[in-house]
């Protein structure tokens, strides 16, 4: 779908998988990390994925909300963490304006922050990402999608 935030990229289950492995990949050489800081709700499955892989038990959670579905908001903090971050890994989905990237920067100073995916505009504020998708592109993770009939692309056209 194309609307004013741009074109709609679905990610699958497994795309996610394999990215979310590829990124624990880049990550174990940075390591060893004390645990996992999620940040909910994006972060709550590449984390699964990437503690899987790199075998850390410990995880943690900062709560923040600032969209509601493709429209931002204020960032809602409704959980926070204690201390620098010294030794742990923050984990999201993504970072966009990098609004919520700063916030949690600002939590954890000495935390190293990972993504999945990267847009350019937050892209300084990550440590490290695997795939850097276009500013205007709006991902679609799998969790917010059920299959449904498409239209074919001539008939979306008006052809
Ligand atoms: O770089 P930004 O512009 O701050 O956007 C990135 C954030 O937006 C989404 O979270 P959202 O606030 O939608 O909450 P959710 O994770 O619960 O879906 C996404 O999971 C990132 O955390
Ligand atoms: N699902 C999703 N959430 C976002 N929050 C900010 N940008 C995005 C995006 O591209 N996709
Ligand atoms: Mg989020």
């Amino acid at each position: 779908m194309v609307d004013e935030k741009g074109m709609d990229f679905p990610v699958s289950w497994d795309e996610l998988h394999r990215t979310a492995r590829a990124l624990a990949y880049r990550l174990d050489s940075l390591g060893p990390f004390k645990g996992i800081v999620a940040i909910t709700r994006g972060g709550l499955v590449p984390a699964a994925i990437v503690a899987r892989e790199l075998e850390l038990r410990l995880v943690d959670t900062v709560c923040i909300s600032t969209y509601d579905h493709k429209d931002m908001g204020e960032a809602n903090i409704l959980k926070g963490i204690d201390g620098d971050g010294e030794g742990w890994l923050i984990i999201d989905d993504l970072v966009d304006t990098g609004k919520t990237a700063k916030i949690v920067r600002e939590m954890l100073p000495k935390a190293h922050f990972a993504t999945v995916f990267a847009k350019p505009a937050g892209r300084p504020l990550v440590d490290t990402f695997v795939t850097e998708v276009s500013q205007d592109t709006w991902i679609l993770f799998p969790w917010d999608v059920e299959l449904a009939y498409a239209q074919p692309i001539r008939a979306r056209k008006g052809k």
